[in-house]
């Protein structure tokens, strides 16, 4: 599927205080794409994957879903940074409550379904752990594997790992790699780190300061899987730094902004 983001503005009102946070944005998701998001705190990411998962309305512009393979409504799954998981039920339970609300499958057919996204995230033999019993990543895996199983058309990922620590961040960062490819979902992930943007995006899109706008779009065409071979590191080094050339003044006056806020 593809997914047209088609000259998209949002403001959101305090009182009589607006406050523009998107503006005009143009960005078209090609089918089997992963696409990252990076831009200031506070330009308006959060606030566009919300407006392509249907959650908010866009002042102007809309959002199309395209493609030859969407024969309905489009079935859109996000993953956020905090999984959301019910403490009170299981693995297996977690990711039924995610066919349930979408009413996607035969009930008959859920443990299969469920079977095989349990696996395909490495959770076998922890199904009927409770997510109080599962360190941060096993969490975040029960959420991506609750995310799949209702098959989407579209993927989106809000700062998926970053309440985990360092060392399981990069874990993550590669599983998703290995999971992506096995299901190459359209997908827009948001994420602050360069870093991550570089490793899973096949393009990143880079937003202003707010209201954002679109700086700037890069193509990583390095293979997905042979982006930390050595060979490679040279080229990745100057992707990352061009990103952060681009949205460094911005984020210095985003933060600045904030903090002045406060
Ligand atoms: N529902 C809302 N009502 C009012 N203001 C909002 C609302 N949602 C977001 N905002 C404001 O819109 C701006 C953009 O928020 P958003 O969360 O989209 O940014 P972001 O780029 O994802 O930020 P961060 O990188 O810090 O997570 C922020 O200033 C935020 O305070």
């Amino acid at each position: 599927m593809e997914v047209i983001i088609d000259q998209v503005s949002k403001s959101f009102r305090n009182g009589k205080k607006v406050l523009p946070v998107l503006e005009d944005i143009n960005i078209t998701l090609h089918k089997e794409e992963f696409v990252a998001l990076v831009g200031p705190s506070g330009c308006g990411k959060s606030t566009l994957l919300n407006i392509c998962a249907g959650l908010l309305s866009p002042d102007a512009g809309s959002v199309y879903f395209t493609g030859e393979d969407l024969k309905s409504e489009p079935r859109v799954s996000i993953v956020f940074q905090e999984t959301g998981l019910m403490p009170w039920r299981n693995v297996y339970d977690n990711i039924a409550f995610g066919l349930d609300a979408g009413h996607v499958l035969p009930k008959k057919e859920w443990k299969e379904r469920i079977d095989h996204y349990i696996s395909l995230v490495g959770l076998s033999g922890f199904e009927k752990s409770y997510p109080h019993q599962l360190s941060g990543g096993m969490r975040q895996r029960v959420g991506i594997a609750r995310a799949l199983a209702i098959n989407p058309d579209l993927l989106l990922m809000d700062e998926p790992f970053s309440a985990l620590d360092a060392q399981t961040r990069i874990i993550m960062q590669q599983e998703l790699v290995d999971l992506w490819e096995k299901t190459r979902l359209t997908t827009l992930y948001v994420t602050h780190n360069i870093q991550e943007a570089v490793m899973l995006a096949d393009r990143v899109v880079l937003l202003s300061r707010r209201p954002g706008k679109v700086r700037n779009i890069l193509s990583i065409t390095i293979p997905r899987g042979d982006r930390e071979k050595p060979e490679h590191a040279e080229e990745i080094d100057r992707l990352t730094r061009t990103i952060w050339e681009h949205i460094s003044k911005d984020a210095l006056e985003a933060m600045t902004e904030v903090n002045g806020d406060e």
